[in-house]
């Protein structure tokens, strides 16, 4: 679905490359998250996958087509295959919830006819249906997020891309929005997040990709934030390391970590620091198991 071969960007000549080298294949219907520190080159890598800039160096394609080989006055139609979402949300502020999702299909010239019956099915999907009519002033931040996903998936995109979408939330509102992107993964869209988010990580188990000064120094299967075995870091002559956890124990999250030295200072146990686990936050009602209409028009997708 996805397939970088041999990818190198540069935004200046003068730069280092914010992409050096990099090659992996994402095939329909995977989850796949993208982790590596602040300036890796994670939110570059999407952006190429948007056709944002021209690749100077080896070649991408998106569901069968060289991205350099889209015209820019065919980029528009191109980008209708995939959805994104941004940490930031980037809603209209003085549209409606419908009318910011219906707005995604205006664009693309749909009827009303078709956006009457597909935004209250996606809305539904996304646990809105009671809020359709509200601005996003009037949402909390995880709701906002919800219109986003909800306006990027309208068009049945083949694939999402996500860029931190948990930046801005909570733990638990957190949770919810990944029990969401879960669900649309399950349906059959294939995603890709870039994320900081340990706790998201560990606990969903999917795919990680991991950069490290623009080049893929882990790509590995139900993988954790952190990797749990030594790994050969791309390009070096000799086995580098990525960081390492040295026993069996489950690895310590940033907040895990956070609770320890808070409790080493003042002698209280950890656990009673801890967060819920991320899993039973995953079973919280958005995550709910009935299938929706939204579902089954992405069931349809699939055949
Ligand atoms: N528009 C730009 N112009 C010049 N350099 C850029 C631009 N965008 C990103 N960079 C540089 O490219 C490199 C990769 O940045 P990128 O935003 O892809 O990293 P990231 O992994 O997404 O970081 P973060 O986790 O902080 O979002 C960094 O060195 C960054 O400074």
């Amino acid at each position: 679905m996805i397939r970088f071969e041999n990818v190198s960007i540069a935004y200046d000549r003068k730069d280092k490359p914010a992409l050096d080298d990099v090659s992996f294949d994402v095939e329909r219907g995977e989850f796949v998250f993208l982790v590596g520190s602040s300036g890796s080159g994670k939110s570059t890598l999407l952006r190429l996958i948007l056709r944002e800039y021209r690749t100077p160096h080896g070649q991408i394609y998106v569901a069968g087509q060289n991205v350099a080989n889209v015209p820019s006055w065919r980029v528009p139609k191109f980008r209708r295959g995939i959805g994104v979402v941004f940490q930031d949300f980037r809603l209209i502020q003085t549209k409606t919830v419908f009318a910011n999702v219906a707005y995604a299909m205006q664009v693309l010239g749909k009827n009303r006819a078709a956006i009457k019956s597909e935004v209250p099915r996606v809305l539904e999907l996304v646990g809105l249906e009671d809020k359709a009519h509200r601005t996003p002033t009037e949402l909390s931040g995880g709701e906002q997020q919800r219109v986003a996903i909800a306006r990027a998936i309208v068009n049945q995109p083949g694939i999402l891309l996500a860029d931190e979408p948990t930046g801005n939330l909570d733990p638990i509102t957190s949770a919810g929005i990944m029990a969401i992107l879960d669900r649309i993964n399950q349906n059959g869209t294939t995603v890709v997040m870039a994320t900081h988010d340990d706790d998201i990580v560990n606990t969903m188990r999917k795919r990680v990709i991991e950069l490290h000064h623009g080049q893929v120094v882990r790509d590995e299967a139900t993988a954790l934030y952190t990797s749990a075995i030594p790994v050969v870091q791309a390009g070096a002559a000799g086995p580098a390391m990525v960081p390492v956890k040295t026993d069996d124990a489950e690895p310590m999250t940033r907040r895990r970590r956070a609770a320890t030295a808070a409790a080493a200072e003042d002698g209280t146990s950890t656990e009673e620091s801890m967060p819920p686990r991320l899993e039973r936050k995953l079973g919280t009602p958005l995550g709910e198991a009935a299938p929706t209409p939204a579902d089954e028009m992405n069931d349809g997708n699939k055949k």
